[in-house]
């Protein structure tokens, strides 16, 4: 479907360059916060994939993983540090020396490490999960910090549960962290907790208090349990914040992460807004996706924006019109600008004219204006049937109107009675030349009683000689095609007939047949009658 891609900015919708704004760093932690979903585990060959794919896509620093948790986590975060060249290639280590020492080791052939050290910092963590007195952790933040600062540059902390943190300890912490070579300072909304307006207000708390705040650069990791984490994101970076933490189809512990693709075409689109861009080339963000989508085996929602499989597609007629008279008037992005193909107009039971005629068009059919409202209407009772209706139903259902204009012989209605209490009956109601007369038959089956309603409706003797049926597409509510072979005199005729219902189409199929066998007989008969 083609549609018009006017040069004409609509309000707000402008996709601008970036040169004249602040740059945001995308942090991916995929490979890490993504891999801790229930079920989402990643073998190597799949991490150092889309570590790779990370890196082509301009992704700034890729945490590849936990070095300490296990064997396999060392050897991912080793190979993809072996083979990361761009990227900042980041591990993570709770604030103890082995999982600082285990880290530094794996990242030992990343050409830019980063360690990324964590602690937790809110009264009920400290108190509850760590055991420790305040006065503890901030002794390990200066002390673990120091010793990964020791071994790597890059140092990342990370006050983990930072929103439900008391905020002069935040501050403390932060001071510590800094004091003790940290290069980044992460506040995490770990349980997705915070609002928008309290997450901004964070960050200018902290870089008003804390002494050398400036040394660092802050970053922003939020959850999605309140379904806030892209909005807690940009109010981060209002914040002062300038690395996102982010995954891929937002893929994360419980309900995920901040989606990369989601901030990154928020800061792309409303760039009139929000004066930041990332690196990332947003046209690899849907190849991104249906490959983490693909090794985590976590399917991406329809709905899903950005990269959903319906975040470009349009049912409705109302927004297909708009669509075709301008791409702008329902779509703030181009499909094209996030890697997708083309927007698709999906014909379904809410499409209107310009939709179907244009559908019609790309699929090499030019129909005059009774036939389209014919074909139209015929459209419009399949899709109230079926949930989909696809080009090949479309096909067949034009093909039909086409072929069958001019038939003498017209299916008006049709009622079977069948099951496993038998006989099978059918009530099928026809015109013939115009004049509609209806028969009730029993038949061995359903299509048996059909074909005999026919037979006294169009008395002929004509022999069946083949009777096949396949499904158009996929689905319980796929289009049965049924073909019928009939001969009669030497002559054999063959034709087809579609529809959801199985025994519609055989209907369909043998009243077809007969239409071409009296268009063969008239050639010899011209005054033959045809009814019974
Ligand atoms: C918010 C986040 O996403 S944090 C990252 C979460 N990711 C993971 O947990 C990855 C997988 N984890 C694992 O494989 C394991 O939990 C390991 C290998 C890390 C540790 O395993 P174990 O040694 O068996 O400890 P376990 O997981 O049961 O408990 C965690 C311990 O670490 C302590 N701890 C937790 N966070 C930190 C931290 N940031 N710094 C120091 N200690 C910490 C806990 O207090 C607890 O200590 P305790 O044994 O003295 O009570
Ligand atoms: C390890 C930290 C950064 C984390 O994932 C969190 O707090 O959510
Ligand atoms: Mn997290």
């Amino acid at each position: 479907m083609t549609t018009n891609k006017s040069s004409e900015p609509a309000m707000g919708s402008a996709i601008q360059e970036t040169a004249n704004t602040e740059q945001i760093i995308i942090f991916d932690t995929t490979l890490r916060d993504g891999e801790q979903s229930p079920g989402a585990s990643m073998n190597l060959d799949e991490k150092i994939e889309v570590a790779e794919l990370l890196d082509a896509m301009g992704v700034d620093v890729i945490e590849a993983g936990f070095p300490v948790t296990s064997e396999g986590d060392f050897e991912a975060v080793s190979a993809i540090s072996r083979r990361v060249k761009r990227a900042s290639v980041a591990g993570l280590a709770r604030a103890a020396a082995r999982d600082i020492d285990r880290c530094a080791e794996a990242l030992r052939d990343a050409v830019r490490p980063r360690m990324h050290v964590f602690i937790s910092t809110s009264p009920l963590h400290m108190k509850y999960k760590l055991q420790k007195e305040p006065g503890e952790v901030l002794d390990m933040i200066s002390t673990y910090v120091g010793r990964a600062r020791n071994r790597i540059d890059d140092i990342e902390w990370s006050a983990e549960d930072g929103t439900r943190t008391e905020i002069d300890f935040l501050c403390r912490c932060v001071e510590a962290a800094i004091k003790a070579g940290a290069r980044t300072i992460n506040i995490p909304d770990t349980v997705g907790y915070t609002i928008p307006e309290e997450y901004q207000a964070l960050f200018e708390t902290v870089r008003t208090r804390v002494p050398n705040s400036d040394q660092a650069i802050f970053s922003v990791h939020c959850h999605n349990d309140l379904g806030l984490a892209v909005a807690n994101t940009l109010a981060g970076i209002k914040g002062g914040a300038r690395q996102v933490e982010c995954t891929i189809n937002g893929l994360g512990e419980r309900a995920g992460n901040a989606a990369m693709e989601e901030v990154v075409m928020a800061l792309r689109v409303r760039a009139d807004a929000l004066a930041y861009h990332s690196n990332i080339d947003a046209r690899m963000l849907t190849r991104a996706s249906k490959l983490v989508s693909a090794v985590s085996s976590f399917p991406v929602q329809y709905n899903k924006a950005i990269v959903g499989r319906n975040a470009f597609a349009h049912e409705s007629g109302i927004h297909q019109d708009g669509m075709l008279k301008n791409a702008q008037t329902y779509e703030i992005m181009t499909p094209e600008s996030v890697g997708v193909h083309k927007t698709s107009l999906v014909m379904g039971k809410h499409s209107g004219r310009h939709a179907f005629k244009e559908k019609l068009k790309e699929l090499g059919y030019e129909l005059g204006e009774n036939a389209l409202e014919e074909a139209f209407a015929r459209f419009k009772d399949l899709a109230d049937r079926k949930k989909i209706v696809y080009d090949e139903d479309l096909i067949a259902l034009v093909d039909d109107e086409i072929i069958h204009a001019h038939d003498r012989i017209k299916l008006v209605a049709l009622t079977v009675i069948a099951g496993t209490k038998g006989p099978q009956s059918a009530a099928l109601t026809l015109t013939i030349d115009g004049v509609e007369q209806t028969h009730q038959a029993t038949g061995n089956g359903p299509i048996d009683a059909i074909f005999n309603a026919v037979q006294a409706l169009v008395p002929h003797g004509a022999v069946l000689e083949l009777y096949q049926v396949h499904a158009v597409t996929k689905g319980t509510d796929a289009q049965a095609e049924v073909s019928v072979r009939l001969s009669e005199d030497g002559k054999t005729v063959t034709a087809r007939g579609a529809d959801p219902d199985t025994l519609v189409a055989s209907a369909k199929a043998y009243i077809a047949a007969l239409n071409k066998l009296v268009v063969r007989r008239h050639k010899s008969r011209p005054d033959d009658s045809l009814a019974g």
